[in-house]
C-alpha cells in the first residue's frame, strides 16, 4: 500500500467536502477563489492550449505537441521536466502570475470546461487543442488516481466512484457535458478536437493535423521522421519502465467493470449522449 493511502483515509463524505460548486460544476478546492480571474486572463494569439477532462492523456499529448511545434528530439522530451514547461492554468503551482509572465509562444494546460476558460479563448485567435478519451477507460484510470493521490486518497469501491462518474459528481464536473461542449465547438477555427484512441490507431494522421493546425510547414520526408519520433514517444510512455505494464492503453475496462456495470454506463451513456455524433473506439 502506498504511504499516502494509509495516512490520509477519505471517506465518501470527507471525499464529497474537498470540492466546492462553481455555477453548478463541481471543481477541485485549488480552483477556489481564481475563476473571475481565470475568466478574464490575458491571452495571446501565440497562444497553444492543451485542454482535456483529467486522465485523457494529457501528458502523451503534449509531449506530441511539444514535439511537433518544436521539433524536439523524443530523447530529449523524455529527460526534460516538461510539465515544467507545460504549466496547468488552474493549479497551484506555478500560478496565474507567472503564466502570465511566461515568454511567447506559451504553452498551456487546463483541464477546465470550455465555458469557463478565460473568455479570449473564445472564438479567440489562440489554438486550442481538445482531447477526448473513451469514457470507460478514463472512469478507470481517474479511479486509479483518485486512490493514489495524496489530497483525496479515495477510498470508496470502483462501483460506487463510476456511479459518481455517471452522476456528474466528480471534479471537473460531468465529463458527458465537457466532451460535448467542446464537441460543439470543433468547427472553430482557432479548435483542434482529437480522441486518445486516434494516437494508438492512426498517429501519422494526428501528427499531420497538428502540424497542419500549428503552422508547422513539413515536407513529406519531414513528416514521417516526426511521426517516428511520436511512435516512440507512444511507445516509451506506454512500456513498462514508464508505467506499469499495459498502462494507456486502449480497453483496459473490460477488466474492471462487471457486466451490471457495463449495461448500466452504456445506459447512461446513451440518455447523456444519444443527441450528439461523437464516437468513441472502446477497444482497438
Ligand atoms: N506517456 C505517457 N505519460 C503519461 N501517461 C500516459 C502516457 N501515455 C499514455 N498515458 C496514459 O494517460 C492516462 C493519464 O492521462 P493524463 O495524462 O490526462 O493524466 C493514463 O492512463 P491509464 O491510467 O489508463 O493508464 C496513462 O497511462
Ligand atoms: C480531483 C483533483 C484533481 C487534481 C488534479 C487533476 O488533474 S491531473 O489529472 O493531475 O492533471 C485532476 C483532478
Amino acid at each position: 500500500m502506498a504511504e499516502s493511502e494509509a495516512e490520509t483515509p477519505s471517506t465518501p463524505g470527507e471525499f464529497e467536502s474537498k470540492y466546492f460548486e462553481f455555477h453548478g460544476v463541481r471543481l477541485p478546492p485549488f480552483c477556489r477563489g481564481k475563476m473571475e480571474e481565470i475568466a478574464n486572463f490575458p491571452v495571446r494569439p501565440s497562444d497553444v492550449w492543451i485542454v482535456t477532462y483529467p486522465k485523457s492523456g494529457t501528458s502523451l499529448l503534449q509531449e506530441v505537441v511539444y514535439l511537433v511545434s518544436q521539433g524536439a528530439d523524443p530523447d530529449e522530451i523524455g529527460l526534460m521536466n516538461i510539465d515544467e514547461q507545460l504549466p496547468v492554468l488552474e493549479y497551484p503551482q506555478p500560478g496565474l502570475d507567472i503564466i502570465k509572465e511566461l515568454t511567447s509562444p506559451r504553452l498551456i494546460k487546463s483541464h477546465l470546461p470550455y465555458r469557463f476558460l478565460p473568455s479570449d479563448l473564445h472564438n479567440g485567435d489562440s489554438k486550442v487543442i481538445y482531447m477526448a478519451r473513451n469514457p470507460k477507460d478514463l472512469v478507470v484510470s481517474y479511479y486509479q488516481f483518485h486512490r493514489s493521490l495524496r489530497t483525496m486518497s479515495y477510498r470508496g469501491t470502483f462501483q460506487e466512484f463510476c456511479r459518481r462518474f455517471m452522476n456528474d459528481k466528480l471534479g471537473y464536473g460531468s465529463w458527458f457535458e465537457h466532451v460535448q461542449e467542446f464537441w460543439e465547438h470543433r468547427m472553430d477555427s482557432n479548435v483542434l478536437f482529437l480522441k486518445y484512441e486516434d494516437m494508438h490507431r492512426d498517429l501519422v494522421t494526428m501528427v499531420e493535423q497538428l502540424a497542419r493546425f500549428l503552422g508547422v510547414s513539413c515536407d513529406k520526408a519531414q513528416l514521417e521522421a516526426l511521426s517516428e519520433h511520436c511512435h516512440q514517444l507512444v511507445d516509451q510512455c506506454c512500456n513498462a519502465e514508464a508505467l506499469p505494464v499495459g498502462r494507456g492503453r486502449v480497453g483496459l475496462w473490460k477488466d474492471i467493470f462487471t457486466v451490471s456495470m457495463n449495461e448500466k454506463f452504456d445506459l447512461v451513456y446513451k440518455q447523456k449522449m444519444g443527441k450528439c455524433d461523437l464516437t468513441f473506439d472502446f477497444y482497438l
